[in-house]
């Protein structure tokens, strides 16, 4: 075995790309021979600098990249973060502290340029926790069962005044981005797309297994405003007495108004031949199961833990939020990779606005980094967090004032996996 010294980590020059590329595969499973195609639609992804590989001699055994990216917190301010994806060890060097030296050059990376926040979705959940990670955001998705759902069987589309049209792969390049930022602004939690993003779900570029070509539908108000989109591929399954036993599933579903959601989750329920209807992953609050008549027609098929964050900067990250109520919190914040541990004082005024900075007074509640990160976007509760253990309240009643602060009204949400 070579010794842990003798493998080199760095970043990779770009003729390294397809090595490194052949290694992302193996770990994840998928062939491991690149072909040209591959190759040429995924060099868009090459970030000089923070493509980073480790090479045992001469071959690449692990695969880490990170990207510009940012990020919605509470109140609508985007933050800049570091997207960790393409995290990969081959199985012949696991356990070996490969991540662990990729993730430590990354984040003290991030820290130097000024990233608020790291960010990823993780393949598993133990993995990232102990690099200061916490789940911020989390994902349900539902499998409607059509017939269940006492749908009036008459439906013709919208009855507020807006309309829905099917559209073709260029429209959606064209009205996506506008729509989605539109949805960033007002959606703790989301994340910025590029145009490969909208490249790589209209079919454009391909590189990823098993595209299929989806439909895809816009809602537009009655006056004419682009307020939804949703993509959706369906299967063709038929039963022996030939009735059809269609499922669509939404691969994204985009609404920035109630209307707009109602009106694509009634379309997608109301599509001849389709009997079931995966929603994708959703907020663990949306609206899906309650625009039915019958919302146990709605079944939870996954539940569970999606954006991991990881703050690196906390006077920005706590500036960049909005408060729930007028009040401070003293917070005793470790952090065992040295990035962001401390002492500091958050202060929220009325009209919503937050100040911190550090401080030595005493602190109020006691927390891992990891456990702010949880905190920060709004979901999870400092009660809860302080009934687990993970947050040591330091005076009574702490963790209650600390949910008035923080946590929100709608929960976060990750609409897309990076
Ligand atoms: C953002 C993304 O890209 S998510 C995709 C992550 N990639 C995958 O899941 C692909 C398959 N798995 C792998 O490639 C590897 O196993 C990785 C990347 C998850 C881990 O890489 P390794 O180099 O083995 O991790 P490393 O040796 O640095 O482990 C550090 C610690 O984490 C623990 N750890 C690592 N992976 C896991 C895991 N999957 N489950 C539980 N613990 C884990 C190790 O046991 C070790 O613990 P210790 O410090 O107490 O000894």
């Amino acid at each position: 075995m070579t010794s842990r010294a003798d493998i080199d980590v760095r970043p990779i020059d770009e003729s390294e790309f397809p090595d490194w590329s052949r290694a992302m595969n193996v770990g994840f499973l998928r062939e491991p021979t690149i072909s040209e195609e591959f190759l040429e639609a995924r060099r868009a992804q090459y970030t000089p600098g923070r493509t980073v590989g480790a090479f045992d001699d001469g071959r690449c055994v692990a695969t880490f990249r990170s990207f510009a990216q940012e990020l919605t917190a509470v109140g609508g301010a985007a933050v800049p973060a570091d997207a960790v994806t393409n995290v990969t060890v081959s199985p012949t060097h696991r356990r070996r502290g490969l991540l662990t030296r990729m993730m430590a050059q990354d984040l003290a990376a991030a820290k130097e340029r000024g990233d608020v926040v790291a960010t990823l979705i993780a393949a598993e959940y133990p993995i990232y926790g102990r690099y200061g990670f916490g789940p911020a955001t989390w994902a349900t998705e539902w499998t409607v069962d059509v017939p269940r759902a006492g749908l009036d069987p008459r439906w013709a589309g919208p009855e507020d005044g807006g309309r829905l049209d099917l559209v073709d792969a260029e429209d959606v390049r064209k009205l996506g981005p506008e729509l989605h930022a539109r949805l960033r602004r007002s959606q703790p939690g989301a994340v910025s797309r590029d145009e490969l993003w909208w490249q790589l779900t209209t079919g454009a570029v391909r590189f990823l297994p098993g595209f299929r070509e989806p439909f895809f539908v816009v809602y537009r108000s009655a006056a004419g405003e682009v307020e939804g989109m949703a993509a959706y591929t369906t299967d063709d399954t038929w039963g022996d007495a030939k009735q059809p036993l269609n499922t669509a599933k939404v691969k994204w579903l985009t609404g920035v108004t109630p209307a707009a959601e109602r009106a694509l989750w009634r379309y997608l329920c109301s599509i001849d031949w389709v009997v079931r209807v995966r929603s994708g992953y959703r907020a663990p609050d949306d609206l899906l199961p309650h625009v039915l008549p019958d919302p146990r027609a709605a079944a939870v098929t996954t539940q569970a833990d999606f954006l991991w964050v990881r703050i690196l900067d906390v006077v920005r990250a706590m500036e960049a939020r909005t408060y729930g109520a007028a009040g401070a919190l003293v917070l005793e914040v470790a952090d065992a990779g040295g990035l962001a541990g401390g002492r500091y004082r958050v202060e929220a005024s009325a009209d919503g606005a937050g100040t911190c900075a550090p401080t030595t007074e005493n602190p109020h509640l006691s927390l891992d980094v990891a456990d702010l990160a949880t905190l920060w976007l709004g979901d999870e509760s400092a009660v809860r967090l302080a009934a687990l253990g993970r947050v040591r309240e330091e005076r009574a009643g702490a963790a209650r004032e600390a949910d008035a602060l923080l946590r929100t009204s709608r929960r976060p949400w990750c609409p897309d996996i990076f």
